[in-house]
């Protein structure tokens, strides 16, 4: 039973693991309540993360007690169990109708009736009368209405043994009607987690006990240990008493037992797996550890031991099944915190566009504004001399056609209805005026249609985007609804459809307005019939007689050009204060954009490193260091023992000395971790926490990753070919395109962030200063001597990358790791800037191809706008390689040149050819 002294190990580890997720989900709350108070946005993000429910869910499994839940087939097996595991006839063996039983620790031997949480039921109990080694049968019998009563008492045993220490506490509910069991587990259970145990002593499972478990699945849905208990000691003769002291036929014996016993357990595990308890092949816990999972529950299996293997299987299992839990646990906290963090991100993101983009929209729509308004301004005065001919020509067809004008009046009115003369007249001149409208209108429209389709969408949209930007009206009108409605007044355009005319239809019915005020000739009562077809007929001719073209021309295109002026003065007022308005809330982005980098990002980020770091350490456990193979500025490398099946394996140990290097190393391992893999990237595998570094005072942090041969300053100091040296640039630049595709600058391009593995191809690392370009700041990172002259002010972007290849491709080129003679004069860095500043980039060395010169050249380039696309740098690198293996396969035997990475016999001889030519 060695091995079954780790169990109180098991579970202090537990309880430590706890401790620990506690902390941090009281750390996480407090950051949580932090956001929403600092940030505009921090309850959105914290309402869509989480509800009060899941920190209320964790905090409560979080206090739940690990528990030892003994099932089985009857009170029988249960005994069995128990005595076996406490190794001591604590529980008769045969007996029945037991109460629950919870065996505790305790410094003396005793028994008490409780009704949980410390309630005491005061009852003559047996044991109390005399010295007792088995409990006495009266003080575990449960009386007829104990389980149905409502408390129904649980026998407390405290017993001074290891095994219960560290609160290993084990139950054994009582052996009651299935009908009233999860009510009674409930009541015992509410604060436990429990590890259960369901004990066999028959050779197979009866039809009650398959129901049973069924329930109890039910209740569950955990994984159960199932053991095989049997009342003979040494039932195998594997054991721990070797049969060689034996005589021949108490060998035999014990041989025919161990078949018969082993065919029984087998005869078992079939029916298990029958019933789907069991997996036909047993799982392996070693299996089980390799599957990528922080989620062991739905992978660690039911199992089947038998009592005399029950060890390390046993041990096994408890571990595992807390693992599980703490797993769960520590992955849905880690989870919490990369969401948070993803937000973050993608509001920085969002907010630097904002910051960005918006006061080019403003500008772009006061321009388009602006030549919307001289194009309608010119329309209105150029068109008036062409709306005085339509409306003459309008006029003088309806003069020669009144009969036809007339026409449409009368189909329309109702022979038998009598109309006043006065209602008449009225709808003969809508009539007229009707005619008059839609010939200006299609002038109008044709003159403005071209107008709408090239400008008011586009001008929609930019005001629309802008309208979304301004969060706070508070009771004002808003500025882009005010634009909206500028627009729609001043040009009346319908902005929803560039089909649709409404500018015109407005126009005309207050051209419509006009006329019907003006004092015209046949206004004056008149009795005469509405039926009557000449007095009609000398209505209409009146009233086109009665009207001047060019009057009306006049007057449309003044009313026109006034109304477009006064919307055009009303938008640029309107502009102004969304202008405003939107610097200030620019002002506010940009803090906000400042907490969220400087205070809440990496605070959730050391938050997840802890978090997830819990879920590799419960996982995989602490790598195990080879040795040394390297150290930088924040830490030291070593090689380790596979870890989580990687192999070569290595791990950066950094000990961050303050808040400040703990979250920008948070930072790091955040999105080194979260970005997909890539064959040009060292991926980092994990990381775990060790609390015991510097004797506890300072943690270190472990990341852990691909073990890689060496970096590309040891590869260049050693020597390297041509063509791998090109082959690595081509790597760095394919690692370094995918970083911007993902977002992010590495702003610390250099050799020895440049690892090699065993064929000499490329992968980058170290991401302590690679960031998100939406999150940075302007700070001051990286290597001097890759450092882009405008690191140093402070604003720049992703080719500061470009730049500091530049640099790395001239130490490529330079096949050496001397420093540049045009850089080796200097005394101190700020001398080194000075001169960068000023120009001065690593000298052209003799063997250098133009090519490759020019490409450094213009990577270098001080203007970040002057650097070239790295989706341009590859193609002219890919180039290099092709003409190097050409050239190297020139040299060279061709079975040795076939054997040149990407060596392609004909592309080569091409590249030889054109080689040659170019030679003469
Ligand atoms: N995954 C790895 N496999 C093999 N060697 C590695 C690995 N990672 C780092 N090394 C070696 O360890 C050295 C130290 O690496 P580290 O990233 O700590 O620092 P650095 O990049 O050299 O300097 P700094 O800390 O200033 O960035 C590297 O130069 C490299 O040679």
């Amino acid at each position: 039973m060695k091995m079954l002294s780790e169990i109180p190990k098991e579970f202090r580890k537990y309880g430590k693991h706890c401790n620990s997720l506690s902390r941090i989900l009281r750390e996480t709350n407090c950051a949580l309540e932090d956001i929403v108070n600092t940030l505009q946005l921090g309850r959105d993000i914290s309402v869509d993360i989480l509800n009060e429910d899941i920190i209320d869910k964790l905090k409560g499994k979080l206090t739940r007690v690990p528990t030892l839940v003994v099932f089985g087939q009857n009170c029988h097996a249960k005994a069995l169990f128990i005595n076996k595991f406490l190794e001591q006839p604590i529980l008769p063996l045969h007996s029945a109708r037991w109460r629950y039983i919870t065996f505790i620790y305790g410094h003396i031997k005793n028994i008490r009736l409780t009704l949980g949480h410390d309630i005491e039921i005061v009852e003559k109990l047996k044991a109390h009368e005399k010295i007792w080694t088995t409990l006495p049968e009266e003080d575990l019998q449960r009386n007829d209405e104990e389980c149905l009563l409502d408390h129904c008492p649980s026998l407390e045993v405290e017993l001074k043994h290891t095994l219960l220490r560290e609160t290993v506490k084990i139950m054994v509910p009582p052996d009651c009607p299935l009908d009233q069991l999860p009510e009674i587990l409930n009541k015992h259970m509410d604060n436990a987690l429990p590890v259960i145990i369901y004990a066999i002593s028959e050779d197979l499972l009866s039809e009650m006990n398959i129901q049973e478990i069924r329930k109890l699945k039910d209740i569950y849905r955990k994984p159960f240990l199932f053991v095989k208990v049997s009342e003979s000691v040494e039932p195998v003769a594997t054991n721990s008493k070797s049969t060689d002291s034996l005589t021949e036929s108490e060998q035999h014996n014990v041989e025919c037992n161990g078949q018969k016993f082993l065919s029984k357990l087998q005869n078992l595990n079939d029916q298990l797996v029958r019933l789907g308890y069991v997996n036909s092949e047993t799982a392996k816990t070693d299996d089980i550890i390799k599957r990528k999972s922080y989620c062991l529950d739905s992978t660690l299996d039911n199992t089947l031991v038998c009592d005399t293997k029950m060890n390390e299987k046993f041990v096994l299992f408890i571990r595992e099944v807390l693992k599980s839990s703490v797993l769960k646990m520590a992955a849905l906290l880690s989870e919490i915190h990369s969401q948070c963090l993803r937000k973050f991100i993608l509001s920085a993101f969002d907010m630097a566009r904002e910051i960005q983009i918006t006061p080019k929209r403003i500008s772009f729509a006061q321009k388009i504004e602006l030549k919307l308004y001289k194009s309608l301004m010119e329309i209105a005065s150029e068109q008036q001399e062409k709306i005085t001919q339509i409306i003459q020509r309008t006029l003088q067809d309806m003069k020669s056609n009144v009969a036809e004008v007339l026409e449409e009046y009368n189909q329309h009115i109702d022979s038998n209805h009598q109309q006043t003369a006065k209602l008449a007249m009225m709808e003969i001149q809508q009539l007229v005026l009707g005619r008059l409208s839609n010939s200006v209108a299609n002038q109008i429209v044709q003159s403005v249609g071209c107008l709408q389709e090239s400008f008011t969408g586009t001008l929609q949209r930019c005001l629309e985007s802008l309208e979304k930007n301004v969060h706070d009206f508070e009771g004002s009108l808003s500025a882009s609804d005010a634009v909206k409605q500028i627009i729609s007044a001043a040009y009346n355009i319908d902005l929803k459809s560039s089909t649709s005319f409404s500018a015109v239809r407005t126009f005309m019915d207050r051209l419509r307005t006009l006329l019907s005020g003006l004092a015209l000739p046949w206004t004056h009562s008149c009795q005469v019939q509405s039926s009557n077809l000449q007095w009609q007929l000398q209505v209409v001719s009146n009233m086109i007689e009665s009207l001047s073209a060019s009057k009306l021309a006049k007057t449309i295109s003044l009313q026109f050009q006034e109304h477009v002026k006064s919307s055009h003065d009303a938008f640029q007022a309107a502009m102004r204060s969304l202008e405003n308005q939107l610097f200030g809330q620019l002002e506010q982005t940009e803090e906000q954009r400042i907490t969220i980098r400087k205070r809440h990002a990496p605070r959730f980020a050391r938050l997840a490193l802890e978090s997830t770091s819990l879920c590799d350490l419960v996982l995989w456990g602490m790598p195990k260091q080879i040795k040394e193979i390297g150290r930088g500025q924040y830490g030291v490398v070593s090689s380790c023992e596979p870890w989580q099946g990687i192999n070569p394996c290595a791990f950066k140990s950094v000990v961050p000395p303050d808040d400040r290097h703990w979250n920008d190393l948070a930072m790091e391992f955040y999105y080194t971790r979260t970005i997909p893999e890539h064959p040009r990237i060292v991926r980092l595998r994990g990381s775990v926490i060790d609390f015991t570094y510097g004797g506890g005072s300072s943690p270190a942090v472990l990341l852990i990753m691909e073990r890689m041969t060496r970096d590309l300053y040891c590869g260049l100091r050693n020597g390297l070919t041509w063509v791998s040296r090109v082959q690595i640039a081509i790597d760095v630049i394919e690692g370094i395109r995918y970083l911007h595709s993902q977002g992010l600058v590495h702003r610390d391009i250099k050799l020895k962030n440049v690892l090699l593995d065993t064929e000499d191809r490329a992968k980058l690392t170290d991401f302590g200063f690679c960031i998100p370009e939406a999150m940075m700041s302007g700070s001051i990172v990286g290597t001097p001597v890759h450092m882009a002259p405008e690191l140093l002010s402070g604003r720049y972007d992703s080719s500061v990358d470009v730049y500091a290849f530049g640099i790395l491709f001239w130490y490529i080129c330079a096949g050496q790791v001397k420093l540049p003679n045009h850089f080796d004069q200097f005394q101190n860095k700020e001398q080194l800037w000075n001169s960068v500043k000023k120009g001065i980039r690593p000298e052209c060395l003799p063997h250098f191809d133009d090519s490759c010169w020019n490409l450094m050249e213009r990577c270098w380039s001080a203007e970040p706008s002057m650097r070239p696309l790295l989706g341009y740098v590859q193609p002219q690198l890919e180039a290099i390689y092709k003409k190097a293996i050409a050239d190297a396969a020139g040299k060279l035997s061709p079975k040795n040149a076939s054997q040149l990475p990407g060596y392609n016999k004909k592309r080569c001889q091409n590249f030889v050819n054109v080689n040659n030519n170019n030679s003469y």
